[in-house]
């Protein structure tokens, strides 16, 4: 990587400097509670040490998929909140603006102190963060710029964010010097493993609800990967390629064509796609819905009929996933296997999870990606140490795994 780093920008001197931190905070919520700090306590590391290089730290980051538009639903709040508490305890100070480039926004900008930290508000509530118009784009990071006043400074510490062409990841890496940040360091460095000669077999297990950027992602890794195991919202298109109803759960009906092609391409390819063969349906998107086992191929013949809803792989593709892994050398997973956070719904996840937790005791390298599935193994009661490593980024992670140019990294020239 020939990009400059943090110990670049620190070697500089920041005292007095505003240096904008791009983070990733977009954490999972209950409501405005924070369900897993993850992705907050891996931001912190750079930027307390800004703040006590005595720099003037704006973080900027995005929570959700707000419309580009300013939604209480998203607020960074709750994110900027859990920051504040933990760099308290290192003895820094966090403050936190309701806008993001607002007149409220630069005058806390303006009157920071050495060594505080402000955390601007979602930069997704501005339209033009996430433009396809280069110009608005560069016109919105230019704002965000013209908080650091004189001597400002960007660092790209958002490794979750990497791959999406945004303003405060991508365009702003042009309007001030830029420098990468110890977070997305140390991700690429692991994710290269991966790429360059995994030990095989090398597994890679795909769930979560982010169907369509995922489903993109699966055409790349036809060839890389020796299986590729397939569960949560994104299993239902695969079981509809295949000529199966899956009543109402998640289905993305305009991808149908596209899997079919996969499933045609996989086998000649050198990869096997490995599909549920039971999937947990449920009467209703529910933590107490009723629910029954059902083979994959027969989801509309429960007692719920055509309104079943798959929120689960079921207990023999569980066992089958975990066999899988466990037999693996190199294993990368995004994904839940199903809606986690709901009790009756969290068996498949738990096995996969328990899965990649033998297979690092036998020797493998394995590797966890994405906010939601990194919440989903702590919340279930396992540790990190448990696993080889827990990416802070899910879809960063499968495009750098596919060698997709990543805006985040090209723009710093990484
Ligand atoms: N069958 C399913 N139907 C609906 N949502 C699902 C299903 N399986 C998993 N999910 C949801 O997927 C979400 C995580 O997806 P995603 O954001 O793609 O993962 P990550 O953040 O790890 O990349 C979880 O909130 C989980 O409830
Ligand atoms: O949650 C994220 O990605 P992930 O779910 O793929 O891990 C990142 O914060 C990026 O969010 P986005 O997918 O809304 O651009």
């Amino acid at each position: 990587m020939t990009a400059r780093t943090l110990d670049d920008l620190l070697a500089d001197g920041v005292r007095g400097r505003h240096v904008l931190v791009r983070s990733d905070l977009n954490v999972p919520l209950d409501g405005s509670t924070v369900t897993d700090d993850g992705r907050v306590r891996a931001s912190l590391p750079v930027i307390q040490k800004l703040a006590e290089a005595g720099a003037r730290v704006l973080v900027m980051a995005h929570l959700g998929r707000p419309k580009g538009a300013p939604d209480p639903k998203y607020t960074i709040k709750p994110a900027a909140d859990r920051l504040a508490e933990l760099a308290a305890a290192a003895g820094v100070t966090v403050l936190r603006a309701e806008d993001t480039v607002g007149e409220r926004a630069k005058a806390l900008a303006a009157s920071l102190e050495d060594g505080q930290v402000l955390v601007l508000e979602n930069v997704r509530f501005d339209p033009r963060e996430t433009s396809k118009d280069d110009a608005e784009r560069a016109a919105f990071a230019r704002e965000l710029a013209s908080l650091t006043g004189e001597r400002g400074a960007y660092v790209d510490d958002a490794f979750g964010a990497v791959h999406r062409k945004h303003a405060s990841v991508y365009d702003i890496a042009g309007v001030l010097p830029a420098y990468l940040g110890e977070l997305v360091r140390t991700e690429v460095e692991v994710l290269r493993r991966l790429t360059d000669g995994a030990e095989r077999p090398y597994v890679v297990v795909l769930g979560g609800s982010k169907v369509s950027d995922k489903l993109a992602v699966i055409a790349n890794l036809i060839g890389k990967a020796d299986k590729l195991l397939v569960g949560g919202g994104m299993l239902f298109t695969f079981l509809a390629a295949q000529g199966h109803k899956v009543g109402a759960s998640l289905l993305e009906q305009d991808q149908i064509a596209t899997v079919q092609d996969y499933l045609d391409r996989a086998t000649a390819a050198g990869t096997e796609f490995v599909l549920p063969t039971d999937v947990v349906v449920a009467s209703k998107f529910a933590a107490d819905a009723d629910h029954e086992v059902a083979a994959a191929d027969a989801i509309e013949d429960t007692s719920f009929g055509g309104a079943g809803i798959g929120l689960d792989i079921g207990p023999d593709t569980a066992a089958a996933f975990a066999k899988e892994i466990a037999g693996a050398k190199t294993v990368f997973w995004n994904g839940p296997m199903g809606v986690f956070e709901f009790p009756a719904f969290a068996a498949g996840t738990k096995a996969v999870a328990q899965g990649l937790v033998d297979a690092t005791a036998a020797g493998a390298l394995t590797v966890v990606g994405g906010g939601d599935s990194a919440a989903a193994v702590r919340t279930l009661g396992f540790d990190d140490a448990q696993f080889g490593h827990i990416s802070t980024g899910g879809g960063a992670s499968l495009e750098y795994l596919e060698g997709k140019e990543l805006p985040g990294l090209t723009a710093l020239g990484a």
